[in-house]
């Protein structure tokens, strides 16, 4: 192991980086809260600012992913529907098998120029999450109980007011609702067989009533559907903490570009659209595996500086104060305040490591663990 790698696995770097995540994010939640009078001035420009200041948190996730671990995200896809990403709105349909996915999927946003403005429909559990969940309020994130009596009425709302946001966005949606397991397969496929379904081998049955609501009230605003298949290389399984040690993984995506207006409009006819593709994404899923790539061109979506710079930026800004904070506390500091300050570094580290934990599979939900729903 070299000097670097060594010194990227070092826990002070890693206590470093989450304390500049911590403090920088929750700077920027500060902010945040601080455009709430513009809203009702000028809506359009708060949620511009927004779209900014969301960005200075989320592109510290692609930082690390391809500046810190220097993963590779290769893309997949037609040349003619290149021009057309980040210029236009996009519903994007993506597996749901990684822990990263969504750190590849910010990394793709930031390329195209809409990390700050891209949407998800999220589990409300992530709402209450320092930092992230906290910045998402403000870009108007969709948020779901995944129980579709309680969704359908808010989730329809949410969606209703996206439909003139000022800035290009992509809309992620994982329809398998759940990250992939074993068992949440084995029930999904049982779920398949009752509703005469064919089998998916490396999908979970899509949960298609997300998918409608959201066709439906964002049509006329969004222009597109990006079917999107994401894999990594050499049967790789990455994690959040494989990637703040400096471990390097090579991601490939593969996007087709539908247009929305291919969809059907009737709820059943857009589920059924939806299980055909989850049926094509299987077979492109299975393609990769038995070849090592997915089908067409590989193009070349160059990597930004920016991410980088922000991080930089954000390191000086709230590394410098905690630097001259820590000299005057070891030279004039009383024990109780060495102590109090240890015990507050302790729980900041604690809160970042919960953070991670969130994107741990093995520390999953239990949704999608029983056929007949919620488990
Ligand atoms: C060029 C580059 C292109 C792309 C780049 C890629 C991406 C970049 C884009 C944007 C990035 C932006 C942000 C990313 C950042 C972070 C996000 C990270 C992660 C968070 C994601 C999540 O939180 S996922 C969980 C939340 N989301 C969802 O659940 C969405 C899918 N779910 C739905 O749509 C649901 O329908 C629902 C949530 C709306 C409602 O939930 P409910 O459970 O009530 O669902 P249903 O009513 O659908 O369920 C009942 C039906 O399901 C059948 N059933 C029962 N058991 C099962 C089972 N085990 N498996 C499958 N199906 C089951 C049941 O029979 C019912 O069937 P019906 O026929 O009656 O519908
Ligand atoms: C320097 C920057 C460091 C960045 C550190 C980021 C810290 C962690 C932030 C995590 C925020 C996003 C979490 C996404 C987690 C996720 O993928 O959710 C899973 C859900 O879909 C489904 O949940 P489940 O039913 O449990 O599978």
């Amino acid at each position: 192991m070299g000097l670097v790698e060594l010194l990227k696995s070092h826990i002070l770097c890693h206590l470093i980086i989450g304390y500049v995540f911590l403090a920088s994010g929750l700077l920027v939640n500060l902010l945040q809260l601080c455009t709430l009078p513009l809203w009702w001035f000028n809506k359009q420009l708060a949620r511009t600012v927004n779209c900014r200041l969301g960005y200075c948190i989320s592109s510290q996730g692609v930082a690390l992913l391809d500046w810190w671990s220097g993963t590779k995200c290769t893309l997949y896809t037609d040349p003619k529907d290149y021009p057309m990403y980040g210029k236009e709105n996009g519903i994007v349909v993506l597996n749901h098998n990684f822990e990263v996915d969504f750190l590849c999927g910010w990394s793709f946003c930031e390329r195209f120029g809409v990390l700050g403005s891209s949407k998800v429909l999220v589990k409300k559990e992530l709402a209450y999450m320092p930092v992230i969940g906290w910045m998402w309020y403000f870009l108007e994130i969709v948020f779901c109980k995944r129980k579709w009596e309680e969704d359908r009425i808010a989730v329809a709302q949410s969606l209703k007011r996206l439909r003139d946001y000022p800035e290009n966005f992509w809309f992620l949606l994982f329809c398998e609702g759940t990250r992939f397991t074993a068992q949440k397969h084995q029930i999904s496929m049982e779920v398949a067989e009752k509703k005469g379904l064919p089998k998916l081998k490396h999908h979970l049955l899509p949960r298609t009533k997300g998918f409608w609501v959201t066709v439906q009230n964002l049509r006329g605003s969004v222009v597109a559907v990006y079917d999107s298949v994401l894999n990594f290389r050499n049967n790789e399984t990455p994690t959040l903490l494989g990637i703040l040690s400096g471990k390097k993984y090579h991601a490939d995506l593969y996007v087709r570009r539908i247009p929305l207006e291919s969809i059907p409009e009737g709820e059943a006819e857009c589920a059924a659209w939806l299980h055909k593709l989850y049926q094509e994404k299987d077979n492109f899923q299975e393609e990769y595996i038995q070849t090592g790539r997915f089908p067409g061109p590989i193009v070349s979506s160059p990597q930004r500086p920016w991410p980088l710079v922000n991080w930089l930026c954000w390191s000086v800004l709230v590394l410098y104060p905690l630097g001259v904070f820590l000299v005057s506390l070891v030279s004039t500091g009383s024990t109780l305040s060495i102590l109090v300050s240890v015990a507050f570094c302790s729980a900041a580290s604690l809160v970042f490591r919960w953070m991670i934990g969130q994107t741990e599979i093995s520390r999953g939900s239990g949704y999608g663990n029983k056929g007949n729903n919620n488990g």
